[in-house]
């Protein structure tokens, strides 16, 4: 059927063989002609808040590999930078933030945010009508408390012991900080779906960090909040959420939050992906080292996923980001094995 988005039938719940394919972090490094984008910008973020080049480096895996999918090319951290934090993307080290501390979380301000994240929507807008019609437009954010470490360690950190020492020690200026960002993120995803947006993605990629009670309150309620306010706005649109490494919690979080699709990562084992699969559609989730290895890890891997979780309401993807040093050739090589299943 031309013209169809069939990532969307997907999230309705319904099986679809061969299933839709994307990759988190599909436009990136790994791509010779990011690279040659990435160098055309000034610095990570002037790459992100311009709207020519944003689209151009979204564009470049659909030209490449025909995905099902295209997910905006930006940043989770384009959201603190537009509350008025300093953020930078250091050559080889990742992010850097100016961290923040308790006394200034007051402060935080939402004033221009939208002004600020202009560029983002209009990147949206200018993709949505230069996809073709099939191709599924993702946005998205970070949950807010994958965000919150970043700004209370001011860069990544193993563990986040930062954020969660911040959590523990400062609890009423660290649950002002969640409600703030679930807020801005809840109205930044709101006009990313006005901006063209089919599907919008909360990337919790921390949230296997902390204890039940944490992951509760600093995972679960914020996103829980987030799509309440998106559904308020726009009853339809679907959301995934990604709490990566969150193991057994996977097993509640679609129902607690009200996530319509849910983004797992390759640590979940097939039998239990299968079993969440009965509440709805399923994302994931191969080992991203599995495609920078190729061969039989690869053929496995993939064959493992589509044989489990093919028969039912499935996004075939990456169980994390594509990491910069796969072969391009081991992406051919998975889009192949994806389209050829019946
Ligand atoms: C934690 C997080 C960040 N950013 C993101 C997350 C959540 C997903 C995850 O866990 O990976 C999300 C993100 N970052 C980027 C996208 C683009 C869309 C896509 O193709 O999926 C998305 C969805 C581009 C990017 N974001 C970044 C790059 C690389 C920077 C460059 O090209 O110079 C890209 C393409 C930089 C970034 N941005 C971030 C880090 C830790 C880093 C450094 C590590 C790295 O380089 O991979 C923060």
């Amino acid at each position: 059927m031309p013209g169809k988005r069939i990532m969307l039938d997907v999230l309705e719940g319904k099986a679809i063989s061969p299933p839709p394919l994307w990759m988190m972090r599909q436009a990136g490094r790994y791509l010779p002609e990011y690279r040659e984008t990435r160098k055309r910008a000034g610095s990570f973020l002037d790459l992100c808040y311009d709207p020519d080049l944003a689209v151009e480096v979204t564009l470049q895996p659909i030209e490449r590999f025909g995905f099902d999918a295209s997910i905006l090319f930006s940043d989770i951290l384009v959201v603190p930078n537009a509350l008025g934090r300093e953020v930078r993307f250091e050559e080889g080290q990742g992010p850097i933030l100016k961290p923040i501390v308790a006394a200034e979380i007051a402060a935080l301000n939402g004033e221009t945010f939208h002004v600020n994240l202009e560029p983002v929507y209009e990147t949206v807008r200018r993709l949505r009508a230069k996809l073709p019609d099939e191709t599924t437009l993702i946005g998205f954010c970070g949950a807010p408390w994958t965000v919150a470490t970043y700004m209370i360690a001011g860069h990544g950190t193993p563990d986040q012991a930062p954020a969660r020492f911040f959590a523990y020690r400062e609890p009423e200026a660290f649950a002002r900080l969640l409600k703030v960002l679930a807020d801005h993120s809840a109205a930044y995803l709101i006009r990313q779906i006005e901006a063209g947006a089919d599907v919008v993605q909360i990337f919790d990629s921390w949230s296997g960090v902390l204890d039940e009670a944490s992951f509760d309150a600093f995972c679960v309620g914020p996103v829980a909040e987030i799509v309440r306010q998106v559904k308020a706005v726009h009853p339809n649109a679907p959301v995934i959420g990604f709490p990566k490494g969150a193991g057994e919690r996977y097993r509640d979080y679609r129902e607690k939050t009200g996530i319509t699709g849910l983004g797992l990562d390759w640590t979940v084992p097939l039998s239990m992906a299968k079993e969440l699969q009965s509440e709805g559609a399923v994302q994931g989730n191969l080992d991203p080292l599995r495609l920078v290895a190729g061969g039989k890890a690869l053929a496995d891997g993939v064959d493992a996923i589509l044989r489990t979780l093919g028969a039912g309401p499935l996004i075939f993807n990456l169980g994390h980001g594509i990491t910069p040093e796969t072969p391009v050739a081991h992406v051919e090589a998975m889009v192949k094995m994806v389209r050829s299943h019946r």
